[in-house]
């Protein structure tokens, strides 16, 4: 036996003996109430095999035809809870908020240190902070803060689309992005190249990489994987880790310093970095401590509004595989903006259908199924069943009766159908699917933001735009069955899609010089 694989089996031996005594150890000290039912799960294993890591959602819409509501599961020595109605969520992480407000520890976190990142906070003081930061840069009535630029940016998307009209995915990502950069640092990326965009990327592709749950479950089961060398066989991660290490170096300084400069020699556009900046005097005792905050706060604001990006990807497809839905669009945009222009916000009130689609883009498929995972933070019984301290809350947005897709709620939930958010009288209802960014304390803190870079982006592509299924060699459209990439975040799996523009490109490049 080489040196190699027998210190392999040496790390087997010990993994499998600190699993046995770590199961043994909580189930000793867990209250009597017992944990909600689930499927039994093999020995040590548990239900490693009962949730696949393509298309999770569709297990948990099985567990949850079986076993109702909520469902206990274990993975190795990890237990966790689904909710699985909105009434479950609505109970625990709204009505018991205090109590189901903190997250999990995350391995992998520690090992390329995201613990900076507002989402993974423990519920505190330091995460009480970061939300405040958020909280005066990003609610509703600021908003209008950012318009005119998320307006320039739409401009710019408009172009690349003329440009490269199939290469959709990178166009919402340099769109999303560009957004971001300017809410958060008055920062405005190069269009080829840039120092942010670069390493943007790789601290995006490092969190995917490390921190999917089928990795933090193995991380939790043999913590000594996190510290073995990168330069151990199969240690892929570490290197990985190596590579996260050092762009979140660069993210937690340079950044942050580069405004700091400017403030120096002037005003700034609004931006988070600037409006926290602005309101600390780095004399008072403690000012290192917020702008260590702001830092994390600002990298975290990068990262939330990559997903919206997704969510324009899933827009595309639903405009896709429903033609009436995008021409119904299209003829509100004429009727109201025309075409002598592109439309900006202020026509948002009179493009109700626009609003319409939005919202059964954010419900067909919501880019996060199980908002981000929560944890107990103490002891609690919920219809008479154990949810101990610590235990994983996982929240299923999406499936099968819960929320999003509740048949009693959304009659034929899989169908895109906007007319779902209209009274009788023809007004817009009051269900503007908040869900989908999250619950209670822990709420998605740049929702509002969000919601108008992905208006923006949606009403202007109609506007110039048409997006169809290409015909195949028979001359019929091809058939395109939609798939979900499954993970923390989801979004539809490359598509086939022909884009047509709907006026002339001399037009449109008329409008967008009368814009600029
Ligand atoms: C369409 C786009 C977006 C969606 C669907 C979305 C959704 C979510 C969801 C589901 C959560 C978890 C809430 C919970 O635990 O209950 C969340 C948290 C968060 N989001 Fe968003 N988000 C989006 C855009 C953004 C943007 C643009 C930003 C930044 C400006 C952002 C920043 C954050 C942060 C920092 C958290 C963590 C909050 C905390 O843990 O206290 N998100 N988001």
């Amino acid at each position: 036996m080489g040196a190699d694989s027998s210190s392999l089996a040496l790390f087997s031996l010990l993994a499998a003996g600190i699993i046995v005594a770590n199961y043994a150890w909580r189930r000793s000290f867990r209250s009597q109430a017992p944990f909600p039912p689930g499927p039994p799960g093999l020995p040590v294993l548990g239900n490693v095999f009962d949730i696949p890591v393509t298309e999770p959602w569709k297990a948990y819409k099985r567990l949850g035809e079986k076993y109702g509501d909520l469902v206990h599961l274990r993975v190795l020595t990890q237990d966790l809870i689904i909710l699985n109605s909105y009434e479950a969520i609505k109970d625990l992480l709204e009505n018991r908020s205090q109590n189901y407000s903190n997250r999990p520890h995350i391995p992998a976190n520690a090992m390329v240190d995201f613990t900076w990142g507002t989402p993974f906070l423990p519920y505190g003081e330091e995460w009480k902070t970061h939300r405040k930061i958020f909280q005066q840069a990003f609610r509703s009535e600021n908003i209008a803060w950012y318009q005119a630029v998320q307006l320039m940016k739409t401009r710019e998307l408009l172009r690349n689309m003329c440009d490269s009209p199939t290469d959709i995915e990178r166009n919402f990502r340099s769109y999303t992005t560009a957004i971001s950069m300017a809410a958060t640092y008055d920062y405005h990326p190069a269009p080829r190249d840039d120092p942010m965009v670069h390493n943007l990327k790789v601290l995006a592709d490092v969190g995917v990489s490390l921190l999917s749950p089928a990795k933090s479950a193995i991380f939790a089961a043999f913590p000594f994987l996190m510290y073995l060398p990168s330069w151990f066989p199969g240690a892929t991660w570490q290197r990985t880790a190596d590579v996260g290490r050092n762009v979140i170096d660069w993210w937690l300084t340079t950044p942050v310093q580069n405004v700091k400069d400017r403030m120096v020699d002037g005003p700034i556009s609004p931006c988070l970095v600037g409006d926290a900046l602005s309101r600390i005097n780095e004399k008072q005792a403690g000012a290192d401590n917020i702008i260590r905050l702001i830092r994390g706060a600002a990298a975290s604001s990068l990262l939330g509004e990559q997903y919206s990006a997704s969510v324009l990807q899933v827009f595309v497809l639903a405009m896709v595989l429903y033609p009436d839905v995008q021409k119904h669009a299209q003829a509100e945009i004429q009727a109201v903006v025309g075409s002598e222009r592109l439309p900006d916000f202020s026509d948002r009130l009179n493009l109700p259908y626009i609003d319409a689609v939005l919202r059964e883009t954010l419900r067909w498929h919501p880019v996060f199924p199980f908002a981000i995972v929560r944890s107990v933070t103490n002891d609690d019984i919920y219809r008479g069943y154990s949810f101990p301290k610590g235990v994983p809350i996982i929240p299923n947005v999406w499936q099968p009766r819960a929320v999003a897709h509740d048949e009693a709620r959304y009659p034929d939930p899989s169908s895109f159908n906007p007319d779902r958010f209209f009274n009788d009288n023809g007004s817009l209802n009051d269900d503007t699917v908040s869900y989908v960014y999250g619950f209670g304390r822990r709420v998605c803190v740049g929702r509002a933001l969000a919601d108008t870079t992905l208006w923006s982006a949606m009403a202007n592509l109609l506007a110039v735009f048409s997006f169809e299924a290409p015909l195949d060699e028979t001359g019929k459209p091809v058939n395109i069955v939609p798939r979900f990439a499954a993970g923390f975040i989801s979004h539809p799996e490359p598509f086939p899609v022909k884009v047509t523009m709907q006026m002339e490109a001399q037009k449109l490049v008329s409008l967008l010089r009368t814009d600029d």
